[in-house]
């Protein structure tokens, strides 16, 4: 058997339905609700299996919400998940068209896109009239060559598996990223990870080491209905640790314990959350070679 596995980038402005088309994707329900705090790290937002292949879908938040001043620099690394991507989807709105924020993501994809596989997927078909849906096929494609276009309505389903399948074949071959049996809990585990992650930012303010990762390491289901979650927080260097443990442990302490708190309410059941902080030098390179496949921060990040 020969499997394939890539990652997948969905782009799209806000309210486009990435959320929606994710969950019709990975048939379970995906959400990240901690859209506060911008990072340019791509993350994963799912993992969806299709006959032998492992489709990993990645965002790239910060792209579609400009900043005041949003420097070129700032864009790049925005659109970094993508431009790592092996296939990058662009997801629009049938009733609404080629809106002003679609034109910009046709500029960007006039960079990043050339030379990679972008299909179109065109987002609640069921709000428009054919005549109307087939111009803006036309129209969409005259403006970059895309791989394929999708009408799709995710709310509804319609669509959705020939999308599906079509990723399924454009992934590279290569053995699957994810055990199997990880795959239903990893969003939980990005989600959580994330969460301190943003507690440590909102503590920490500029201080922040930006060369810094937290990831969840273990995830246990009790008996008595709450969960433990073990994390690690990886910096570069000694004195990095310092600064995320600070004077007597009290930034690890109340980082551990908001974020503890918003799982709490998350998940709807007690959790029990150990944070360790280790100190890995060989993660920029690691980092590097994680970028590669869209996973880890960019640069610019924080
Ligand atoms: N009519 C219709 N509505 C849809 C369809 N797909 C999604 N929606 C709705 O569009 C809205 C936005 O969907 P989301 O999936 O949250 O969009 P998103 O792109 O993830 O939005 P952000 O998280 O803001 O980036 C929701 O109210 C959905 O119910 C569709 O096929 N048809």
């Amino acid at each position: 058997m020969s499997t394939r596995a890539g990652f997948v980038a969905l782009i799209g402005e806000p309210n486009a339905g990435k959320s929606t088309l994710l969950n019709r994707m990975v048939g379970a329900k995906v959400s990240i609700v901690t859209h506060k705090v911008q990072t340019t790290r791509a993350r994963i937002r799912g993992v969806a299996m299709e006959g032998d292949s492992q489709i990993v879908f990645v965002d790239t938040p910060g792209l579609f919400q400009p900043r005041r001043r949003l420097d070129r620099a700032m864009v790049a690394a925005a659109w970094g998940g993508a431009s790592d991507a092996d296939v990058i989807v662009l997801l629009i709105e049938a009733h609404r068209g080629v809106t002003e924020g679609v034109e910009r993501i046709l500029e960007g994809l006039a960079d990043v896109g050339q030379g990679r596989r972008v299909a179109l997927a065109i987002n609640k078909i069921d709000r428009v009239e054919a005549p109307r849906l087939l111009a803006l096929v036309q129209k969409m494609n005259e403006r970059f060559t895309f791989a394929e276009t999708f009408m799709i309505s995710a709310e509804r389903g319609h669509g959705c598996d020939d999308l599906r399948r079509w990723l399924a074949a454009e992934v590279p071959e290569g053995p699957w990223l994810y055990p199997e049996d990880q795959i239903a809990d990893l969003p939980m585990r990005m989600i959580a990870a994330e969460m301190t992650r943003e507690k440590l930012t909102l503590r920490l303010h500029q201080e922040l080491p930006y060369q810094m990762t937290v990831e969840t390491e273990n995830w246990e289901e009790r008996k008595d209905g709450s969960a433990r979650i073990d994390q690690v927080i990886y910096v570069m260097r000694d004195g990095h640790k310092g600064i995320v443990l600070g004077h007597k442990g009290e930034t690890i302490k109340a980082v551990s314990k908001a974020s503890r708190e918003e799982l709490t309410e998350f998940l709807g059941r007690r959790v029990h959350l150990f944070l360790q902080v280790k100190v890995r030098p060989g993660w920029l390179e690691e980092k590097e070679r994680y970028s590669e496949m869209g996973l880890e921060f960019r640069d610019g990040d924080g």
